[in-house]
């Protein structure tokens, strides 16, 4: 049992209060005062006793302490009745297990009557644990005081106070023990921003002890930007408490300032403390140290950007070797093992589409002479400047390789052999006509030739090789075609010609005789393309006969039945309309007249000759039969 001395808690006052109104009650059921009225009779107190709502007892000192009274809520609460405890220390015997508690107990009690006999007044209130009759203990503060020489003892139980008080301590004496040891810290703020509570391990954390941070104002322990987002945080927060809607704060990753003038990461969480009517006082929060975290992220980071430039340096070395593996290091063209590759894909495409590929192989003439004359490094400079100078006359798809030495192989996929001829001769005449570094002027050899259906690689490019031998053999400075008997375009003494071959007769004399005619209109027209005086009457001729030979051509076709008359004459109108529009064109100066020149012998006599006249051939066989349609060419 323990008794606490402290100021009287308005319990206390109740107690009292109690008892004094007692002390009226009983004086006014007592006889007069005289010798031996100091005594109620005992029916009388325990009726008085009986009524009130507080446990009682009335011991009498002089009396040996006697038990007088006691009330029914005094037996509720301790199950003790008037026989149980006939005394004062008969109750302090079974109240006060403990004999040396129980001495101090009564020794103080003793006492405090004798003051209450002397002095009057009420008794201290103290607090006890009493046994109880059944064995459990009671919580109790009582009260005595002196009423007609009787002590009345008026008790009030606490035990379940004091139980909830205990397990309130207990509770927060655990969560103050968690707080305080946290690794994390945590923390109350109230709404306006100002720290109530942080835990010890802040000090761990940043070097600050709890009240330093306590003293500080908020904004000093965060980094400017952190504080700055901390305060939207708490914005936010109160203006969803004053809106009465439940406050939802993000985890917030800031940076917290160390004594030392540092910062470290921490991440942020917040929630709401809310009262009794569930309105937020306070945020708790829980800071957690991330730094180890944001240095591994940065880490990462340094590691991604390392592999980064890794991958970029390596794939810019691959892309070096592969210009190594695939380029000729002097000149930027093709080497020769790329252009095998690349020749043998386009061979096999070509093929299978049937589309036209063919090669050009060039190699400079005296080329050791040059390199005698004027040194290897003016002969490099050369083949610089040829590949140059070739590569910007060709289209994207065509494929330009150093061969070899002084050789170069030009493929032109889609491209036929008038149509390869023709770049060739090109070719040709501009490196004639251009003038190199040093050495002034050189010429040129070509072979050109198309791919035949089924040739193969090997044979395709040795059957050009011959025809650049051939070019050299003949004087340098030309182009030959590859197997040329199909082919009426060819270059002859320098420069391109159409050659009549006994192939080309259909058999019908009229049209084979226009046909020649327009042949040598065609050279005639080829020949004064670079002359203006003679051009414009070449022209002229050989629009005229051109446009007569189709008519006529067409009259003898229905004459014979031809059965695709209407798409031949439809081929000859748009030549014509196609010519005429050129014509135009080149006069206007939006072309060049070597390009309506071109158009002329290439599109409208070769190909036209080779493609759409050849299918009527067959009409004027002589086993074919009037009516005859007509078949391939
Ligand atoms: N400057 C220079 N010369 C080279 C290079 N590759 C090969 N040559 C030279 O090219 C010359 C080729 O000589 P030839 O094969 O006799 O042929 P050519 O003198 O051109 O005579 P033709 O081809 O018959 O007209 C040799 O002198 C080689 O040394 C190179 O990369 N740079």
């Amino acid at each position: 049992m323990t008794e606490t001395a402290r100021p009287p808690s308005p319990a206390d006052t109740d107690l009292l209060g109690l008892l004094a109104q007692l002390d009226t009650l009983i004086e006014r059921h007592l006889p007069a005062a005289g010798p031996g009225a100091t005594r109620a009779p005992p029916e009388t107190l325990q009726r008085v006793l009986a009524d009130l709502p507080v446990p009682i007892v009335c011991f009498d000192p002089p009396h040996g302490h006697a038990t007088r009274s006691l009330n029914p809520r005094f037996t509720e609460l301790f199950g003790y009745t008037l026989a149980d405890i006939p005394s004062l220390t008969a109750f302090a015997a079974q109240a006060l297990p403990d004999a040396a508690e129980r001495a101090q107990v009564l020794q103080a009690w003793e006492a405090g009557f004798a003051r209450l006999r002397t002095a009057g007044g009420t008794m201290a209130p103290g607090e006890y644990r009493l046994r109880c009759k059944d064995g459990s203990t009671r919580e109790v503060r009582i009260c005595g005081q002196i009423v007609a020489d009787r002590v009345l003892i008026a008790f009030m139980d606490l035990t379940v106070q004091k139980r909830m008080l205990a397990e309130l301590r207990l509770s927060e004496r655990r969560h103050r023990l968690l707080a305080d040891h946290a690794a994390d810290v945590i923390w109350t703020l109230d709404l306006a921003g100002g720290l109530t509570y942080i835990s010890p391990s802040i000090e761990r954390l940043t070097g600050y002890t709890p009240q330093e941070c306590l003293q500080l104002p908020l904004e000093a322990l965060f980094a400017a930007s952190s504080w700055s987002r901390l305060e939207q945080a708490l914005a936010q927060a109160r203006a969803d408490q004053r809106a009465g809607r439940p406050l939802q704060i993000p985890p917030l990753e800031l940076e917290r300032r160390c004594k030392d003038g540092t910062c470290v990461w921490v991440e942020l969480t917040m929630s709401a403390i809310t009262d009794g009517d569930d309105r937020c006082v306070e945020l708790l929060g829980i800071s957690r140290d991330i730094c180890a975290r944001k240095h591994a992220e940065a880490q990462l980071q340094q590691a991604r950007a390392a592999a980064e430039a890794a991958t970029r340096a390596l794939q810019a070395a691959n892309a070096e070797l592969r210009e190594l593996a695939t380029k000729d290091a002097l000149t930027g063209a093709w080497n020769r093992r790329y252009f095998e590759h690349t020749a043998a894909a386009e061979r096999t495409r070509a093929q299978r589409h049937g589309t036209p590929l063919s090669l050009i192989l060039l190699d400079i003439d005296h080329f050791k002479a040059i390199n005698d004359r004027f040194g290897h490094q003016a002969g490099d400079a050369a083949l610089v400047a040829l590949s140059a100078l070739v590569r910007a006359d060709l289209r994207r798809s065509d494929v330009l390789a150093r061969w070899g030495g002084e050789e170069f192989a030009l493929l032109l996929p889609h491209c036929d052999l008038q149509g390869a001829a023709c770049v060739a001769e090109k070719l040709r005449a501009e490196l004639a006509a251009a003038t190199f570094a040093t050495i002034g002027s050189l010429s040129a050899s070509f072979g050109v030739g198309q791919l035949r259906p089924g040739e193969t690689l090997d044979a395709w490019i040795k059957r050009v090789d011959d025809a650049l031998y051939a070019a050299k053999h003949a004087g340098r400075n030309q182009v030959v075609i590859a197997g040329a008997e199909d082919a009426p375009v060819e270059p002859v003494a320098g420069a391109l010609r159409l050659i009549w071959k006994p192939t080309y007769a259909c058999g019908e004399p009229r049209i084979d005789q226009e046909h020649r005619e327009l042949f040598s209109l065609a050279n005639a027209l080829i020949a004064a393309a670079g002359n203006p005086d003679s051009l414009l009457p070449a022209l002229e001729a050989f629009m005229t006969h051109a446009v007569a030979h189709f008519a006529h051509e067409e009259a003898i076709l229905r004459e014979r039945g031809y059965a695709d008359l209407a798409a031949h004459a439809a081929a000859h109108r748009r030549l014509i309309e196609h010519a005429q529009g050129m014509r135009a064109q080149a006069e206007a100066g939006a072309i060049g007249v070597g390009e309506l020149v071109e158009f002329l012998y290439r599109d409208l006599v070769a190909r036209h000759l080779l493609q759409e006249d050849a299918r009527f051939f067959g009409l004027f066989s002589p086993s074919a039969p009037p009516s005859a349609s007509s078949r391939p060419h």
